[in-house]
C-alpha cells in the first residue's frame, strides 16, 4: 500500500490526523499546563463524568488509569439521565467535543439542579455558551476534527484536573514518556510500505474481530478497539472483559461451529493485568483458537502506565484506519450516526 492509494479513498485526511496525534498530545500537555480551577476540593466524595461516545471514552481512559488509587468513586455516564447519588459532593465534568450532545447538555442540567460543582471540557457550542453564562469551570480545547480523532486534546485535560485533586502524580513523567512513545510508535506505524497495524488489518479483513482483555486498566482500551472498527472500517466488532466472559460468554463458542474461520480474536494483554486473568487469558486462547480465521496477542508497550494503554489505543486508530483502506471505505464520514441524528432533530 502506498500513501497515494490511502487518500484516494481517505477524503478528509483521517491519515493526516493519526499522523500527527503525537503532536496533539504534545500540544495538549503544553496547553493545559496552568488550567485555573474554582472547584472546591475539600467538597468532592465522589466524580461523575458525562460524555458520549469519543468524548466518553478519555473519561472511561482516565477511571481505569486510576484504578488502584483514587479514593472516590468514579462514573462515566453516557446518558441523559444521571445517578441518584450525585450531589452537592459531586464533581460533574461534562465531556463534548462539539458541546451540543444532547444527552449530555441535558444530564449536565440536572447535575446543576442537584447541586454537583462542574467543569466542561469542550471546543465551543451550547456547552461552552453554559459555561460562561452559568459560571462554572470549562477547559476549551480546539475544535475542527472528529471528536474520536481527538483523544488528546479530550484526555490531557482531564489528567489535568486529575493531577490538580492529586489523584495522579503531579510531575509531567507520565505525559511526556507517552509523547515520546507515541511519537516513537507513530514512526513506525504510519509507514504505509509495511507496519504491524496494515498487517492486522489485512489479517482480520472480512471476519468479525472479537476483542478481549482484562476488565480493569485495559476496558476502556477495548473499547476504543470496536468503537474505531465501527466508526472508521464501519465494520462491527465485539469484545468483552475477563474474568466476567469466562462466567457464561466462553461456553457460548459451543454452538457457533458454522462461523469457523469467520471471527478473528484480538487479546489485549498488559504486564498489570491481574495474574489470575493472564492464567485464564492463556486457556481462553487455547479454547477458542482453533475456531478463528486468526488470534491476534498485542501486549501493551512503553515504559509508564500511561504510555502502555495509549500504546494500544494508537495501535487501533491505525489498525481501523487501514481496515477501512483495505476494505475500500471512506473512514471519516459517519453517515448512520448523521441519519439518526436528522430523525431526531
Ligand atoms: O464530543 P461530542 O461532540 O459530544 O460528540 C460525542 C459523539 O457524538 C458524535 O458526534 C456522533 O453522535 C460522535 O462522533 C462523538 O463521538
Amino acid at each position: 500500500m502506498d500513501l497515494e492509494e490511502i487518500k484516494s479513498i481517505d477524503s478528509q485526511n483521517m491519515w493526516e490526523l493519526l499522523n500527527t496525534f503525537p503532536e496533539q498530545w504534545k500540544e495538549a500537555v503544553e496547553s493545559t499546563k496552568n488550567i485555573d480551577l474554582t472547584i472546591d476540593k475539600e467538597r468532592i466524595s465522589n466524580i461523575c463524568f458525562v460524555g458520549m461516545g469519543g468524548s466518553a471514552i478519555g473519561a472511561d481512559l482516565i477511571r481505569s488509569f486510576c484504578y488502584d488509587r483514587c479514593p472516590f468513586p468514579i462514573q462515566v455516564v453516557r446518558h441523559y439521565e444521571i445517578p441518584c447519588w450525585v450531589d452537592e459532593n459531586t464533581l460533574f465534568i461534562a465531556c463534548s467535543f462539539s458541546g451540543n450532545t444532547e444527552e449530555t447538555l441535558t444530564a449536565l442540567t440536572s447535575a446543576r439542579e442537584k447541586g454537583a460543582q462542574i467543569i466542561a471540557v469542550t471546543a465551543g457550542g451550547e456547552l461552552m455558551v453554559k459555561a460562561a453564562k452559568e459560571e462554572f469551570d470549562y477547559i476549551k480545547i480546539p475544535g475542527g476534527m472528529p471528536p474520536r480523532a481527538a483523544l488528546g486534546y479530550s484526555f490531557v485535560p482531564l489528567y489535568r484536573i486529575f493531577q490538580q485533586l492529586e489523584l495522579v502524580e503531579e510531575r509531567d513523567g507520565a505525559l511526556k514518556d507517552t509523547a515520546r512513545f507515541l511519537s516513537e510508535q507513530n514512526d513506525l506505524l504510519s509507514d504505509p510500505g509495511d507496519n504491524e497495524a496494515l498487517n492486522l488489518a489485512e489479517e482480520i479483513n472480512d471476519t468479525l474481530p472479537i476483542v478481549y482483555s482484562d476488565a480493569t486498566m485495559m476496558e476502556p482500551v477495548n473499547l476504543r478497539w470496536r468503537n474505531q472498527f465501527a466508526e472508521n472500517a464501519k465494520t462491527l466488532a465485539y469484545g468483552n472483559t475477563l474474568p466476567e466472559m469466562n462466567h457464561n460468554e466462553i461456553v457460548g463458542w459451543e454452538q457457533i461451529v458454522h462461523l469457523t474461520g469467520r471471527l478473528s480474536v484480538i487479546l489485549l494483554i498488559d504486564k498489570e493485568d491481574n495474574p489470575r486473568v493472564q492464567r485464564r487469558m492463556e486457556i481462553v486462547e487455547e479454547l477458542v483458537e482453533d475456531q478463528t480465521a486468526s488470534l491476534h496477542i498485542l501486549k501493551t508497550r512503553g515504559q509508564t502506565r500511561l504510555a502502555r494503554m495509549f500504546s494500544l489505543i494508537q495501535l487501533a486508530d491505525w489498525t481501523s484506519l487501514y481496515l477501512a483502506v483495505v476494505s475500500n471505505v471512506d473512514p471519516t464520514p459517519i453517515a448512520k450516526i448523521d441519519l439518526l441524528k436528522s430523525k431526531l432533530a
